[in-house]
């Protein structure tokens, strides 16, 4: 049984009879909110607690690195739809409506899904992000939060949209939380001008934050030449976008020179296979060529409206098995890839010392119960891409505090009622 007190504070823990990439292991964390040891047996600590992991295996906890975390609300509201009719018959007229606690609820319910399935930090663009910043709060998960600016080419829009940027930004510092850091996200290149884009290049830049956009999700590089002349990487480039700061969703239709201008500016390419596959976007990253490149590539699930869920290792396995597949290769994104994309890849886009089980590092780590799809142990990273389900997690720890133990989060509950009954009465607004 569960001591209640054990949830939500960062104090000693004491992590024991775990593996740890195939060994056994215990793991110290001194109540910083950091690892402080990893050894094989731990004699000298100070714990307030002791998890006895039950011969669990330890990962790092899952960095989901595209999230819109309120589109839960609209989880199975509409699929089986091409992106663009499915964002303006049905996404964004449903959207119109949201609310500041809709957006909360939505947050709670996203926040509640991920640290069930084994996610501690999350990179969100949305609406209303003081809402989601409250939610991220109470969950005691870590996350970038953005406010997602769309222009549409219209001046005044420009500057009201800016304007909400920088109070965005502004509050999420306020919040001195180290958990929450906030980020500038231009939706897109279709829906945000040069002006838009320039400005939040810049903003990014002056704020030292990250800049997260959707980049090539469908071939928008017709339009792009037709508009500008260029693809849309040089693009975005010509507007000052892409940086080490940059953290660019989808990335299904670039080419080789894309990627070598995405190498040559440090900028992270996020995998988002699920929706991809779902909307049939028509391409998939191409994970080989970055690889080739040096480009760093991180993996998310993209909103739970699209996907339609959280569960990072459904998408680490639907990205391992999605890349051979395309490429026709058995080798391309091997277990260990696939693991280091859905963790430290996304930690080290974000700037956080996280991803790793090791000293020093942030003590975000989750435990996977044993289970019959972990048995037997030859090989714990090829059981946790190929054989895992995200809800075979029982320990969600964050910045050294417990989340999760043996699959129970408190308040659980209340936000599966609460944010239930939002998603029907936004709908019915909607609708009516
Ligand atoms: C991303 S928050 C801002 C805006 O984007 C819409 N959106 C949701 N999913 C996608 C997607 O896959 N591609 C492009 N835009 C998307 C969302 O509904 C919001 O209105
Ligand atoms: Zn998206």
């Amino acid at each position: 049984m569960t001591e209640p007190d054990i949830f939500g504070k960062t104090v000693p823990i004491l992590i024991r009879n775990v593996t740890l990439n195939n060994k056994p292991a215990e793991i110290y964390l001194d109540g910083t909110g950091n690892i402080s040891a990893v050894a094989e047996k731990i004699t000298d600590h100070d714990a307030e607690f002791i998890i006895d992991g039950n011969g669990a295996t330890a990962l790092p906890g899952m960095v989901n690195m595209h999230t819109h975390s309120p589109m839960g609300l609209l989880r199975g509201y509409s699929d089986d739809m091409p992106l663009f009719e499915w964002l303006s018959t049905k996404i964004w007229p449903t959207e119109a409506h949201l609310t500041e606690n809709d957006i909360y609820w939505g947050a709670k319910l996203a926040c509640l899904e991920m640290i069930r399935t084994g996610t501690t930090t999350f990179n969100d663009m949305y609406f209303m992000m003081d809402n989601v910043a409250r939610a991220v709060d109470e969950a005691g998960i870590r996350a970038c939060l953005s406010y997602c600016m769309i222009d549409g080419g219209d001046h005044a829009k420009f500057e009201s949209e800016c304007s909400v940027m920088e109070k965005t930004v502004a509050a999420l510092k306020a919040r001195n939380n180290p958990r929450i850091m906030p980020g500038v996200s231009p939706h897109a290149i279709y829906t945000v001008s040069e002006e838009g884009l320039r400005w939040c290049a810049e903003f990014s830049r002056t704020e030292n934050i990250p800049l997260h956009i959707h980049v090539d999700e469908t071939d928008e590089n017709p339009d792009c030449i037709k508009a500008h002349g260029m693809r849309v990487v040089p693009w975005l480039d010509h507007c000052g976008v892409l940086s080490e700061r940059c953290i660019a969703a989808h990335c299904c239709w670039l080419d080789a020179d894309d990627i070598a201008l995405f190498a040559q500016r440090n900028v992270t390419a996020v995998h988002n296979p699920v929706s991809n596959m779902k909307l049939t976007v028509g391409r998939a990253l191409p994970y080989p060529e970055m690889k080739a490149a040096g480009v760093n590539v991180a993996l998310g699930t993209d909103g739970a409206s699209s996907n339609n869920d959280l569960d990072m290792f459904a998408e680490m396995k639907t990205a391992a098995i999605l890349q051979k597949f395309f490429w026709n290769d058995p080798t391309v994104m091997p277990a260990d890839e696939a693991l280091a994309v859905a963790s430290r890849n996304g930690a080290k886009a974000l700037g956080l010392n996280a991803g790793i089980i090791a000293p020093g590092y942030l003590a975000d780590i989750i435990l996977v119960g044993r289970n019959p799809a972990n048995v037997p142990a030859f090989n714990t990273t090829s059981n946790a891409v190929y054989a895992t389900s995200g809800l075979a997690v029982d320990t969600t720890i964050c910045n050294g505090a417990v989340l999760m133990h043996e699959g129970i989060i408190p308040g659980a509950e209340e936000i599966l009622k609460k944010s239930e009954e939002v998603a029907f009465d936004l709908v019915r607004r909607a609708t009516a």
